[in-house]
């Protein structure tokens, strides 16, 4: 994700050109196009090859997984070509820094929290903190406490759950994240997303960052 002072902005669980098409004119940060195995907007590689072809340059695109073989990751780089890669399971350090790409670590910060929830996957681009409880699949729409995430952590982290364009104005002024994601927020039906929710989601996002800090 291209470095500069405004916040970033990942949709994801893209399944539609027309969809990606838009969100890269408003000048979203990522794309994200999810292979994990337990969500409906799970995409098969023939058609994440031909989303991926939408995808404007300087535009990241983030292959998700959840406990995927590697084998299969390592298809999915090779054949979809992927920027970055999003680890939302049990993966480990070595797993997630064995295929060379970059990569970013979902963190369960629903149910039970870590003690130190942001201390691992060190060499992650950064840290996805996302609502669901430990094992749990993401793209519920449901958001977490945000008073969890620990101060000062110094890591890049973007937030995750449950964010919509009528609450993402104040989850990027009361949180001041790296980034921001959203998949269900900005949908009408999964992985359909709709266009009004898009431009509005960004607009808020924007209008936060115009605000001094
Ligand atoms: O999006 C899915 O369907 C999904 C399924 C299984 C594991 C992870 C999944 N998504 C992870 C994401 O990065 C979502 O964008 C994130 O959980 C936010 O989703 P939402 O609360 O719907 O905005």
């Amino acid at each position: 994700m291209n470095a500069s002072a405004h916040t970033r902005i990942k949709f994801c669980g893209m399944t539609r050109a027309d969809d990606i098409a838009l969100a890269c004119e408003l000048g979203v940060d990522a794309i994200g196009l999810v292979f994990a195995q337990r969500s409906s907007r799970r995409l098969d590689i023939e058609q994440a090859r031909a989303l991926r072809d939408v995808v404007a340059d300087g535009i990241d695109v983030v292959a998700l997984f959840m406990d995927n073989e590697a084998a299969y990751v390592q298809r999915v780089i090779d054949e979809v070509r992927p920027t970055l890669l999003q680890f939302h399971g049990s993966e480990d350090e070595a797993f997630s820094e064995a295929f060379g790409v970059p990569y970013l670590k979902a963190v369960a910060m629903g149910g039970d929290v870590a003690t130190d929830p942001l201390s691992r996957h060190a060499r992650a681009v950064a840290l996805l903190l996302d609502s669901h409880a430990a094992g749990g699949a993401g793209g519920t729409g449901h958001r977490f406490d945000w008073s969890r995430i620990p101060h000062d952590s110094g890591r890049a982290f973007l937030l995750a759950g449950g964010l919509h364009p009528d609450n993402v104005f104040e989850a990027v002024n009361t949180v001041h994240p790296w980034g921001v994601d959203v998949s269900s927020g900005i949908e009408s039906a999964p992985g359909e997303k709709d266009t009004a929710k898009m431009r509005r989601f960004v607009q808020e996002v924007r209008r936060a960052d115009s605000l001094p800090r």
